[in-house]
């Protein structure tokens, strides 16, 4: 069962959540057998509030997100149940087209490695520019524009030089900026960044991790945050929801769970994190 918390709603009851995934349930159809990724699982986030999803590997994390836009490949995925509403409207009920103008300008993702997003063939600047063009139908020079002004936004050093280099030209760390300008430059409501930092050393997770926060300040986002790790979320998000065997298991304000974890998993998942004690 999920143990939700009372704590003072910042939020007042006339103020939607911006998505509410409410009571989603998805499976994996293998061929000898099913995976129920996600099992009944609710969560929601406001405009320019974190919520940071957490649990151990294989617990349905990632589904989730992906369930969100719809990415997860199916088959073998299949949305057995629930909605994902974002600004009122069931995304799960959304043709492909209607959906296809969700993603990217109204909801945006963020991977753990920009390499299975950037085109390697394609100038990062203009890999900016495309996504922009492909939402706004801007002219060329405009979206250049833009581009390089998104770059500049997430702090790429030289935007102009960086702006004709390849991926693979690239730091780590440059890359998940470029990747976070392609995410933002259309301005999206809601980002979903999954594990944004797991791949980049120590350093680097910490500028990435304020730079997001920085930019969802600056736009008043709502960020859903995909992490393993206590940490990050101690350092980053409102609240959090901590999954486990595709179930939430609990959720509510991070200080509140963190002081005072009500599920036997949460306390399992808090004391294999001792950089926390330090935090
Ligand atoms: N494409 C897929 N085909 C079959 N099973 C899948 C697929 N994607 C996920 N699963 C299964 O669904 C369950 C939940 O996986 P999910 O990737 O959502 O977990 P996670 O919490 O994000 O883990 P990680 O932190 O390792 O990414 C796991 O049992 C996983 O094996």
């Amino acid at each position: 069962m999920t143990s939700e918390r009372a704590t003072t709603d910042p939020h007042p009851a006339d103020k939607r959540p911006l998505l509410e995934i409410d009571h989603l349930s998805v499976d994996f159809r293998l061929e000898s057998s099913v995976v129920h990724a996600v099992q009944d699982v609710s969560l929601h986030v406001h405009a320019g509030e974190t919520l940071a999803v957490v649990g151990e590997s294989g617990s349905g994390k990632s589904a989730t997100a992906l369930s969100v836009l719809r990415l997860n490949p199916s088959p073998p995925c299949v949305y057995t149940g629930g909605e994902i509403r974002f600004d009122g409207r069931d995304l799960l009920t959304l043709s492909e087209k209607e959906l296809g103008r969700v993603r990217g300008r109204d909801i945006a993702m963020v991977f753990q490695d920009p390499m299975t997003c950037l085109d390697p063939l394609q100038r990062v600047g203009a890999q900016v520019a495309e996504v922009l063009r492909l939402h706004t139908g801007i002219s060329r020079a405009e979206a250049r524009k833009a581009a390089l002004a998104a770059l500049d936004e997430v702090g790429i050093p030289d935007p102009e030089v960086r702006y004709r280099q390849y991926p693979h030209e690239l730091s780590g760390g440059l890359r998940q900026r470029v990747m976070i300008a392609t995410a933002l430059v259309t301005r999206p409501r809601v980002v979903i960044a999954d594990e944004p930092t797991t791949a980049l050393d120590v350093t680097v997770q910490r500028q990435i991790l304020d730079l997001l926060v920085s930019l969802q300040d600056k736009h008043d986002m709502a960020v859903v945050l995909i992490t393993h790790d206590l940490a990050v979320v101690a350092e980053t998000a409102d609240r959090v929801a901590v999954m486990n065997k595709g179930r939430v298991v609990e959720t509510g304000e991070v200080l509140d769970v963190f002081d005072r974890p009500a599920d036997a998993y949460t306390r399992r998942l808090l004391a294999a994190t001792p950089r926390l004690e330090a935090a």
